[in-house]
């Protein structure tokens, strides 16, 4: 079924699990999410980046919406599993009103990188006009170090927790996500993990609504060793442990952002089988390897986050 976020997600913060929300630019992600959540009878998020639907849309952000809505919904109706599709750091307006005209389930407004009044002012505007579809928005507040959208932040700036409950009650915002030490992409940390637990509870007991957290990939050694093996150069790769993200559960986190770690799932089961096979041209074999390690990663995170079984 395709349904609204704001269902998966608040059934999710009364339970104390995570459902994981995992990245998607093309029909391979998708199939290899969709079949490792109805393997697990459980509830699963779909996102596109902007530039996911810009890469879909050929340019045009409601030809990409569009695209991704009627893929994504045509799918979810012959499952019996609740699938949401969300709109990732929207911080362009134009293809926020696209998703909200194409029919997502949830949108982020990303004005994370505004001062905290202009976040707010510009949060409660997308909240105005997505209510009134019918679709759930996410913010984002405090900022993560890394690349995101081609912009480099230096440092980590986390959450306030006082400012959050002010934003959430000003903006009416449905679900947050507070910076407490992750950030994007394969690089994570150059020494040990540090994430701030004592900032999210407060900021769970302070909101009380559904948390999410960002650069939540593990960067599974597995993958990064056998796409290594393959040809790729991913020295310094390093992710959240498991241990952590499992640590932010108990403490109010209930959507789990998953990009790098398909990717290198994906990359891993390409390489391996594009090397191993020099002949093949046929995409349906040559991605098959790939899109069967990008269901691995999507099973286990659905059985450690707690999702598992609970469509
Ligand atoms: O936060 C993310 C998408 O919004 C993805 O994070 P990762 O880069 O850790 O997968
Ligand atoms: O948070 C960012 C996501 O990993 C999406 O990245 P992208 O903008 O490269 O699609
Ligand atoms: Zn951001
Ligand atoms: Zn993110």
């Amino acid at each position: 079924m395709y349904v609204n976020t704001k269902e998966i997600l608040e059934k999710a913060s009364k339970n104390y699990y995570a459902v994981p929300a995992f990245n998607i630019n093309n029909l391979e992600f998708l199939i290899a999410i969709l079949q490792g959540a109805a393997e697990k009878k459980a509830p699963v998020i779909i996102e596109t980046s902007e530039g996911a639907i810009k890469y879909a849309g050929n340019g045009d952000p409601l030809r990409g919406a569009k695209f991704f809505v009627e893929t994504v919904k045509n799918y979810a109706e012959t499952l019996d599993i609740p699938i949401a599709l969300h709109l990732d750091h929207g911080k362009n307006l134009e293809y926020i009103a696209a998703a909200i005209k194409a029919g997502y389930s949830s949108v982020m407004i990303d004005a994370s990188h505004e001062v905290f009044e202009k976040n707010l002012e510009i949060t409660k505007e997308v909240v105005k006009w997505a209510h009134a579809s019918g679709v759930s928005v996410e913010a984002e507040l405090g900022q993560l170090a890394g690349i995101e959208d081609n912009v480099m932040a230096e440092e980590n700036v986390l959450v306030d927790p006082e400012q959050a409950k002010i934003f959430v009650e000003k903006t009416g915002v449905d679900f947050l996500a507070p910076a407490i030490g992750t950030s994007h992409g394969a690089f994570k940390f150059k020494g040990e993990a540090k994430l701030d637990f004592e900032r999210l509870k407060k900021v769970k007991e302070l909101t009380k609504i559904p948390l999410v957290l960002h650069g939540a990939s593990s960067v599974p050694k597995k993958f990064v060793e056998l796409a290594e093996k393959y040809g790729a150069n991913l020295g310094g790769a390093k992710g959240v442990p498991q241990e952590d993200i499992k640590e932010c559960v108990k403490l109010g986190i209930n959507k789990v952002n998953t990009d790098t770690d398909l990717r290198i799932a994906f990359l891993a089961g390409l390489r391996k089988h594009l090397l191993e096979n020099e002949k093949e041209f046929d995409p349906r074999k040559y991605f098959k390897q790939g899109m069967e390690f990008v269901k691995e990663v999507v099973m286990e995170r659905l059985e450690f986050l707690n999702a598992a079984g609970k469509a």
